[in-house]
């Protein structure tokens, strides 16, 4: 069934490999600070995330929203970040709240997780031999300031679905590379994430039933050092791309 959605960040990368594959799927209302200059379904909200007025009032008659505004750098600056991805998402949780709607699905980062990636295991664990692997049960062990603002992030969805009920999947997303995976860059071709793996992945986050769930986005690459398990058994993904396939 089609569900009411709201895309917040909708005109950055990751909204535009959603829409691509889901313009038809859903009733879309899009969110961003700046205006979208192709074609796109449903209606355009130009609003910052920050205008609690604006975000209420786009939140009216919202199954699902879809939260991926923010500054997604990085090497952001604390005031960006605080600005941006901590005070902007609480905003996002507490009208969605406010405004019943039931599932919030968060763009977090493997940059929560990005001091995982120790002197000792790298480069080692960027590649198909090697068997370390983060499941999301693991703490955020943030990098920089900027997977801080997205362990915060995790955690203030973990409050609103604690004391409010509200259904909340956090997406820690890898490199979104279109077409292929990033050359030259194991790293990146460890948690690659195709666009339409990206696609299918927010479907599954729309139209599938959970309480509170971090998993890994990434394609099901040979390399990779991210677990798919918990996407797969708790939202029902199933990825068609592997980085591996590209070499
Ligand atoms: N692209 C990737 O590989 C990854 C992205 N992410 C996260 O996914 C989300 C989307 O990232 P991208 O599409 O790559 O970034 P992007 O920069 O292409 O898109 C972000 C969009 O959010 C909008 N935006 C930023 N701050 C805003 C605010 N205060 N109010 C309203 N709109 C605002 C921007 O105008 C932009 O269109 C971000 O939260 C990012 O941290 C996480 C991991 C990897
Ligand atoms: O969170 C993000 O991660 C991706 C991949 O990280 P990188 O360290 O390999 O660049 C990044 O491209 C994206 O901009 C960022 O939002």
């Amino acid at each position: 069934m089609a569900q009411s959605v709201l895309l917040t960040g909708a005109a950055g990368r990751v909204g535009t490999a959603i829409l691509a594959d889901l313009a038809d799927e859903h009733e879309w209302r899009l969110m961003d600070r700046d205006p979208m200059t192709e074609d796109h379904p449903g209606e355009f909200v130009v609003a910052d995330i920050t205008d609690e007025e604006a975000v209420r009032d786009a939140m009216e008659g919202i199954d699902v929203v879809i939260h991926l505004a923010g500054d997604p750098r990085p090497e952001a600056p604390w005031d960006s970040v605080l600005t941006n991805n901590i005070d902007g998402t609480q905003t996002i949780f507490e009208a969605a709240v406010d405004a019943d709607v039931e599932k919030v699905v968060f763009a977090s980062s493997n940059h929560a997780v990005g001091a995982y990636e120790t002197d000792e295991r790298t480069p080692e664990m960027y590649r198909a031999h090697d068997d370390y692997l983060l499941d999301g049960t693991e703490l955020p062990r943030p990098g920089n300031l900027y997977g801080v603002s997205k362990a915060a992030g995790e955690s203030l969805g973990r409050y609103y679905h604690d004391e409010h009920g509200l259904s909340v999947a956090c997406v820690r997303i890898g490199n979104l590379t279109k077409g292929h995976p990033p050359i030259d860059y194991e790293r990146g071709q460890a948690m690659w994430l195709s666009y339409r793996d990206c696609a299918h992945l927010f479907d599954r986050c729309i139209r599938a039933e959970y309480e509170f769930e971090i998993v890994y986005g990434i394609s099901d690459n040979d390399r990779k050092y991210y677990s798919i398990d918990r996407a797969k058994a708790s939202l029902g993904y199933e990825p068609q791309d592997n980085s591996a396939q590209h070499d």
